[in-house]
């Protein structure tokens, strides 16, 4: 048989990578799935290190987050999270909404043991979600350093967070300890959980369409994979 011209090679390439990607995009259960969270949380609560134990498998060192960093982690065959772990230093709390477009779910980390600044963190929780961008994102909430003595019940911190009058959004919260890993995946598993349900839903509001991952607007430079985290 003769060999067809390289440009006709190519044209029908062209087209079968556009069929597929059509295909994708109507029949994405069959494809796969990169939805988008943000990481947000008081400076000390554990971000970075929950972040790169779920990418790497194991503990890192960090030093305080100045800026951002952002991983992908896989939590099924067909869905993979993008994570950004965003600094929680005071100063440095009102650059979070620059993450937010497109944001499918929020992950907020509390430092169990400190009891102290509850409130604080409650008062962001609220201020953050009355963001427009996160109106369809549902929450997850990490109850980190599990493993500390003095470290308050996920009741405990339920309750510190006055969760039970945040009727906007949905919730879960999640006792966490981000040395070992505990509850990481299972935190992981309740938001895709979450999410497949919204999709199912006759009358979902669409979700962002899976895509490139975006620069947010003011974003600090990113680190390669390889890099030790901020
Ligand atoms: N015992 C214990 N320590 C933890 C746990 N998670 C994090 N840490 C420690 O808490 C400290 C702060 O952790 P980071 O991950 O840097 O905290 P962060 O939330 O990213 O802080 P910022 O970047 O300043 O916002 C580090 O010393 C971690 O090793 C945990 O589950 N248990
Ligand atoms: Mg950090």
């Amino acid at each position: 048989m003769g060999q067809l011209p390289s440009t006709l090679n190519a044209t029908l390439a062209a087209w079968s990578e556009s069929l597929s990607q059509l295909w994708l995009q109507f029949f994405p259960r069959w494809g796969d799935r990169e939805y988008k969270i943000v990481m947000v949380g008081l400076d000390n609560a554990g971000k970075t290190t929950i972040l790169y134990r779920l990418h790497l498998g194991e503990a890192v060192r960090t030093v305080p987050t100045i800026g951002s960093n952002v991983e992908q982690v896989k939590v099924s065959k067909h869905i993979t999270f993008e994570i950004w772990d965003l600094a929680g230093q005071a100063n440095l709390r009102p650059s979070w909404s620059n993450y937010y477009q497109a944001t499918n779910a929020i992950i907020v980390v509390a430092d169990s043991t400190d009891r102290a600044r509850i409130g604080i963190l409650k008062q962001e929780l609220f201020k953050q979600l009355q963001h427009e961008h996160l109106s369809n994102a549902c929450v997850l909430i990490y109850a980190n350093k599990q493993d500390l003595n003095g470290a308050m019940t996920v009741p405990e911190l339920s309750e510190g967070l006055d969760l039970i009058s945040l009727k906007s959004h949905n919730w879960h919260v999640q006792a966490s300890c981000a040395l070992t890993g505990e509850g990481l995946l299972e935190g992981l598993q309740w938001v895709a959980e979450e999410l497949r349900r919204k999709e199912a839903a006759p009358h979902a509001q669409p979700l962002p369409p899976p895509g490139p991952p975006q620069q947010p607007a003011g974003a600090a430079a990113q680190q390669p994979a390889a890099a030790p985290p901020q």
